[in-house]
């Protein structure tokens, strides 16, 4: 699973901007999707092929008794509760203050790594900035930068060092892993509840002693799955317990070790921003999806249509995902729920054979060519499959640094359509270098003497 990084420290001390630094190179799935609204706490980040989550927690007083701090820091303990490594930014301008030596404290009890960031250190002498911080008791301090990034992929390759790098392929073993994500109250548990049936549920819940997944293995219509949750990490230390039931961090580890993700939202209730955010975190994980609008049972007909077009219409970023309007309490719909599901997987894990990806890609510039951008007009040559889960295509050419967000998008709805790649996310690489057999086929066809070079095909 997919380590996650909690930022913690004093409010002002740069953990946005560290938070920024670390989040924006990755490959961008969601470049430019209108109506995504980002949850700006909780964010993905890669070093090198290692892939993380970071969560930024906001200002942290832990003495604060009641008010926004005192909410904001129940915030961050549950934050530090269900990370698994914890970098504790503190001001090398400002040197160590009490606060710091208040958080160090908590710090201290807890029983996962903490690397001490001394940030704001660029033209500081580096051994003087960290020294005042070998004082906090947590070992080493880092001096960093996050404005100018220096130090920065020096602290992360050594955060990041135990995790192994990622296995290259993603093992299609036919059985699929679902995680079901939802906000509180959508009907989860009536969900897990009506596809395991009672005693199944018993042992789910049992609280774990470490926060891996828990996997539940169950079959449906001859069918294998894997249902991923994250239980067990209430059950955390002393210092920093989970309070909340409901945890952004669980849902979005269990998010990434799924294979689809069944995204239940309320039809009695609007949307809130919750679910709008849940729904962000499925789709930049690029897992494939299925909706699930739960509750149906209790509207009338006039509302449910109602309910379907503002649905449709709030959430039209996963217009890739089918919709399915179930009711978990009576066990209806999840019959084609999982139809759903099994298709989702599939599209997910498609194989995409160079020869069609390309002749698509063709077709696709055949129907509408790549406008042109300033004195670039992007061509695109050839395609081939980088990857699966979510499928990344890769299409070669020139010039295509300038192909734009709409452009990407029309390829994007092509290529779904013409491989049926319905329920999940598609990614599209642009790969501008040229392709060296096309180079090497020119020059020998521009050999003179060739005969069907360009030169003598001329007409003269
Ligand atoms: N000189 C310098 N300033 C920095 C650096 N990192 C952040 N800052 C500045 O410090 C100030 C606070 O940065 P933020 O990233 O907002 O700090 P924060 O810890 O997220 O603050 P809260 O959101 O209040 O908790 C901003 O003015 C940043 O520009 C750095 O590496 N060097
Ligand atoms: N009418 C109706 N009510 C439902 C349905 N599914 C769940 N509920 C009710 O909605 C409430 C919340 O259901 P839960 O399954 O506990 O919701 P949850 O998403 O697991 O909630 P948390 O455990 O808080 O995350 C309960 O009162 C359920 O009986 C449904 O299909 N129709």
């Amino acid at each position: 699973m997919k380590p996650t990084i909690a930022l913690v420290g004093r409010p002002n001390v740069g953990k946005s901007t560290l938070f920024n630094r670390l989040t924006k190179s990755r490959d961008a799935i969601v470049a430019d999707i209108p109506g995504l609204t980002r949850d700006r706490h909780y964010g993905h980040g890669k070093l090198g092929r290692k892939p993380f989550l970071v969560v930024d927690t906001g200002g942290f007083e832990p003495l604060a008794k009641d008010g926004i701090m005192h909410e904001m820091a129940r915030q961050t303990e549950q934050a530090i509760a269900e990370s698994d490594i914890i970098v504790f930014v503190v001001d090398g301008r400002v040197g160590i203050t009490a606060q710091d030596k208040e958080i160090a404290n908590k710090l201290r009890k807890i029983d996962r790594p903490v690397f001490v960031a001394v940030n704001k250190s660029e033209g500081l002498d580096r051994g003087i900035a960290v020294a005042d911080f070998h004082e906090l008791g947590l070992g080493q301090p880092y001096s960093i930068s996050a404005t100018h990034g220096e130090g920065v992929r020096n602290l992360l390759d050594l955060v990041l060092d135990p995790y192994p790098e990622p296995e290259e392929d993603v093992a299609d073993d036919g059985v699929v892993r679902v995680a079901i994500a939802g906000r509180p109250n959508v009907g989860k548990s009536t969900l897990i509840n009506a596809l395991l049936g009672e005693e199944r549920v018993i042992a789910f819940d049992m609280p774990g002693t470490t926060r891996d997944a828990i996997h539940v293995d169950f079959e449906r219509a001859g069918r294998k799955y894997t249902l991923i949750d994250t239980a067990g990490l209430r059950r955390r230390g002393k210092v920093f317990e989970t309070i909340e039931k409901f945890s952004v961090i669980k849902t979005l580890q269990s998010i990434e070790d799924a294979n689809v993700v069944i995204l239940v939202l309320d039809a009695q209730q609007d949307i809130s921003d919750q679910d709008a955010h849940i729904a962000g975190f499925a789709l930049e994980s690029g897992r494939a999806l299925v909706v699930a609008v739960n509750k149906w049972d209790g509207l009338e007909g006039y509302t449910r249509e109602q309910v379907k077009q503002l649905l449709e219409r709030k959430l039209k970023f996963l217009d890739f995902a089918r919709f399915h309007y179930i009711s978990a309490l009576r066990g209806q719909g999840l019959d084609s729920l999982f139809r759903s599901v099994d298709g989702a997987y599939a599209a997910a894990m498609a194989k995409l054979p160079t020869p069609k990806l390309t002749r698509a890609l063709l077709d696709a510039v055949t129907r509408q060519a790549p406008p042109r951008h300033g004195a670039f007009r992007p061509k695109m040559r050839y395609a081939h499959q980088g990857g699966m889960n979510p499928p990344l295509i890769v299409v070669h050419g020139n010039a295509l640094d300038h192909v734009s967000d709409s452009y990407r998008r029309y390829l994007e709805h092509y290529f779904r359509e013409a491989f049926k790649l319905q329920g999940t996310p598609l990614k599209i690489q642009f790969n501008t270098s040229e392709n060296p057999y096309a180079a090497k086929a020119e020059r020998h066809i521009d050999k003179p003497g060739s005969k069907r070079g360009p030169r003598s095909s001329r007409p003269t």
